[in-house]
């Protein structure tokens, strides 16, 4: 067993930066070295402003940092220095080539491993910390083993990250559980010991769970898979709630009373957006039909077809209320981030609802509290339709606060589920009071108390409730 005293990470991103900056909290006898070929995400990890929005993460970050947390663009020297390598780098959905738009690119991963083999000149535990298919960690022995001389040796752990953005810091402290997987050998069962006895100094004994590599590896594109999966029922069933007059709420609070079930992540919305959630399953049902499982994979496609749909039943929803045009008309949308508190726009529903009313010509003013606006002119620019600034200004306000969003405004809609949108937080009277007429209110994120916003005045529609139920 090795007594880890050096730890690099390559890749200081969303999963990097959180989950070593935390290891440098826990562990001060623990040197970490997060490095990253981007000078400015770099540079601003080194400064006041951080490169990500995470609660409580600058607190982490400002007590250790200078310490034993280190932000370097020398991958090499971080890589010689460390007894232990987390690979966290980025694992996105494949553009082109075989399995496009479904296979995980692992570009990134292979790179970094390739970097570790030219480097290293001892042992090294390398952990695989990004999100892979099944079986990567074998490609990545098979880099190493082939390019490293005499005696050097490398162990291959698979150790996902679970973390969910806006709470990263409260679940890398307390997490449910940490999962290593390792080849079943003496040296691979060693390895697993040194990187659990790294947890340890925070993590309970029992949280720490072992397994075997290929185990450790497919739970983490299951456990995605599964979380999608009760967003998109849930989401089917908001649907059928808006089709009877169910309230989605009253369903999912009476379902997930059944401790079988369980009340979590069972919030019904308008899609469910973020990095992983898609690209996961995606890459799932890529690794199905590989393996000639085709029901499997159909399964599976479903619950980013149902994330589709709901998506594009909400679109269809305003349009239809607004007298089936939105053409020349002000869509106020508040929130962009994929979900709050973060200021992560991967795969938001807000880029495709906006993109939909732009479709339709109308004039989208845009607030959010976190989101930078230069982030939402990038998410929004499309080749061919609307691929400079210039016309996409034409198209769309960034707005200071929700107040200027809505001012003059037909609708209202609301894609994030930011606090302080609530009705008690908000003045949905001044709101009401500077818009058009009649003013109508879309909540994709069942936020608002529907018969305070109605009683203003407001035309409201909430997913998964229906207007009139009550009142047969
Ligand atoms: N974002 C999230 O909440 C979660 C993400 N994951 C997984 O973690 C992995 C990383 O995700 P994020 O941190 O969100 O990605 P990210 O894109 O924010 O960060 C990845 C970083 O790796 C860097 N990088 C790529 N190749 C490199 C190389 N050869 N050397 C040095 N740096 C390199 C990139 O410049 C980038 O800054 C992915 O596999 C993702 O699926 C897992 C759990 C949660
Ligand atoms: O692999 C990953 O990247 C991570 O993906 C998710 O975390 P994250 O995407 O950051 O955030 P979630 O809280 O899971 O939310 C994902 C999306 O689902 C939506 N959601 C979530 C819960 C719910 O009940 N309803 C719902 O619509 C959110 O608004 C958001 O758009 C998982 O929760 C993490 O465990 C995992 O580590």
């Amino acid at each position: 067993m090795v007594d880890v005293k050096s730890i690099c990470c390559i890749g200081a991103g969303y999963v990097g930066g959180p989950t070593c900056a935390v290891i440098a909290y826990k562990c001060h006898n623990i040197k970490v070295t997060i490095v990253d070929l981007n000078q400015a995400r770099i540079d601003a990890w080194n400064s006041d402003k951080l490169p990500i929005y995470e609660p409580g993460l600058e607190e982490v970050v400002f007590d250790r940092r200078g310490k034993n947390l280190f932000f370097t663009t020398d991958v090499d020297a971080a890589i010689e220095e460390a007894d232990l390598i987390f690979v966290s780098v980025n694992t996105p959905t494949k553009k082109t080539g075989m399995g496009a738009g479904m296979a995980a690119d692992l570009a990134y991963i292979e790179g970094a491993t390739r970097r570790i083999a030219e480097v290293a000149t001892r042992s090294k535990i390398v952990v695989e910390k990004s999100t892979v298919p099944c079986r990567t960690a074998e490609s990545m022995r098979t880099i190493l083993e082939a390019n490293s001389t005499g005696s050097i040796h490398f162990d291959i752990l698979s150790n996902p990250e679970f973390l969910a953005e806006g709470t990263a810091i409260k679940d890398l402290l307390n997490p449910d559980r940490v999962l290593i997987g390792a080849l079943q050998t003496p040296e691979g069962i060693s390895a697993q010991k040194s990187l659990a006895a790294v947890y340890q100094n925070w993590v309970p004994e029992d949280r720490v769970i072992t397994t075997n590599l290929w185990s450790s590896e497919l739970s983490k594109l299951a456990a995605n898979a599964l979380l999608a999966q009760r967003i998109s029922s849930i989401n089917a069933l908001s649907a059928i709630c808006e089709a009877t007059g169910a309230d989605v709420d009253e369903v999912a609070y009476a379902c997930g009373r059944d401790s079988r079930l369980g009340s979590k992540f069972l919030k019904a919305s308008v899609g469910f957006g973020g990095s992983c959630f898609q690209k996961d399953i995606l890459n799932l049902v890529y690794l199905s039909q590989q393996l000639n499982l085709p029901e499997v994979a159909d399964y599976w496609q479903q619950v980013v077809i149902m994330n589709e749909y709901q998506k594009k039943r909400f679109v269809r929803k305003i349009i239809s209320t607004l007298f089936n045009t939105i053409t020349n008309k002000r869509i106020a949308v508040l929130g962009f981030a994929f979900k709050k508190d973060t200021g992560d726009t991967r795969e938001s529903a807000a880029i495709t609802l906006i993109k939909d009313f732009i479709d339709e010509n109308a004039h989208v003013a845009i607030y959010d509290p976190k989101v930078e606006h230069e982030q939402i002119y990038m998410d929004l620019a499309e080749p061919g339709v609307v691929d400079n600034r210039k016309q996409l200004e034409k198209r769309i306000s960034i707005c200071a606060d929700a107040y200027e969003a809505c001012k003059g405004a037909d609708a209202v809609v609301i894609v994030t589920e930011w606090d302080e949108f609530k009705s008690d937080q908000l003045d949905y009277q001044r709101i009401y009071d500077n818009m058009h007429k009649p003013a109508f209110l879309f909540d994709g994120r069942l936020l608002l108390d529907a018969a305070q916003i109605r009683a203003i005045g407001f035309k409201v529609h909430i997913i998964g409730k229906n207007e009139l139920a009550g009142t047969a």
